[in-house]
């Protein structure tokens, strides 16, 4: 069974607190993800501020014209991210001009992973319908995740349900990162497609990405450790 790892997100609109969790990522040796929330009230600086020395995983999901995106990559080349993410419903146009603004503005021992989003966590069949999507969410995954790798995603974000299928379709190589992460028997918010941390390994996440069944724990470093060592025992 491969070894997956843990990425805290960091959802929080208060400095203090994302650095007070980030030390809870950097104990455990575990990347941080900045996301909307924190980006749009704290602003770059604080970005900034908190990636100082840490590898972040800068999760904008990216979705507009070609133009756009590929402007707006450029603007985060000083922001240094391991990983960041875009919207695969952008189509392969905007995908490949973010690939071409990757290759361009950063260096290449800088260059983040590049990740495109597929059908959100939260999407159930129902969801998917009230867009005009008949296909299962298994299905539009894989036909959004082969279109994206085919235009220059380096990596796809997807539900844990997906990930097995993704794996016999596309091999064990295509980094899958994998949020919709609750602990057995917990209660699973606005998510819709979940599984546990343990199930997501087995199924072959590369990492699991985990917000508030960690931050929202009474004790959120005993969870962020048992969570390690599920996946990494
Ligand atoms: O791109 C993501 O990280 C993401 C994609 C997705 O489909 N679903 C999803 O929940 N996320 C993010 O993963 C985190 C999940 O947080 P929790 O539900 O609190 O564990 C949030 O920061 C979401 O923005």
């Amino acid at each position: 069974m491969i070894k997956t790892g843990l990425i805290l997100a960091l959802d929080t609109k208060d400095p203090k607190q994302a650095e007070e969790w980030a030390r809870i990522a950097d104990a455990t040796g575990q990347m941080i993800k900045i996301g909307m929330e924190f980006t749009y009230a704290c602003g770059f600086d604080a970005v900034c501020r908190l990636a100082m020395g840490r590898q972040i995983f800068l999760d904008l999901k990216l979705h507009d014209i070609p133009n756009t995106v590929a402007s707006a990559i450029a603007s985060l080349a000083p922001v240094k991210p391991a990983m960041l993410t875009i919207h695969t419903m952008g189509g392969k146009d905007m995908i490949k001009a973010a690939r071409q603004s990757i290759d361009m503005h950063f260096q290449d021992s800088q260059k983040p992973i590049l990740l495109g989003v597929t059908v959100l966590t939260s999407m159930d069949q129902d969801n998917l319908n009230s867009i005009g999507i008949s296909k299962t969410p298994l299905e539009q995954v894989l036909l959004l995740g082969k279109m994206a790798i085919e235009a220059g995603v380096d990596g796809l974000v997807c539900s844990p349900l997906e990930v097995e299928y993704l794996r016999r379709h596309l091999g064990d190589q295509v980094p899958l990162v994998v949020p919709g992460i609750r602990l057995p028997d917990a209660v699973a918010d606005d998510q819709q497609r979940v599984m546990t941390p343990l199930q997501a390994r087995k199924a072959g996440a590369s990492w699991v990405v985990v917000g508030r069944p960690i931050t929202k724990a009474s004790h959120p470093e005993h969870i962020a450790q048992m969570i390690v060592q599920q996946l990494q025992g």
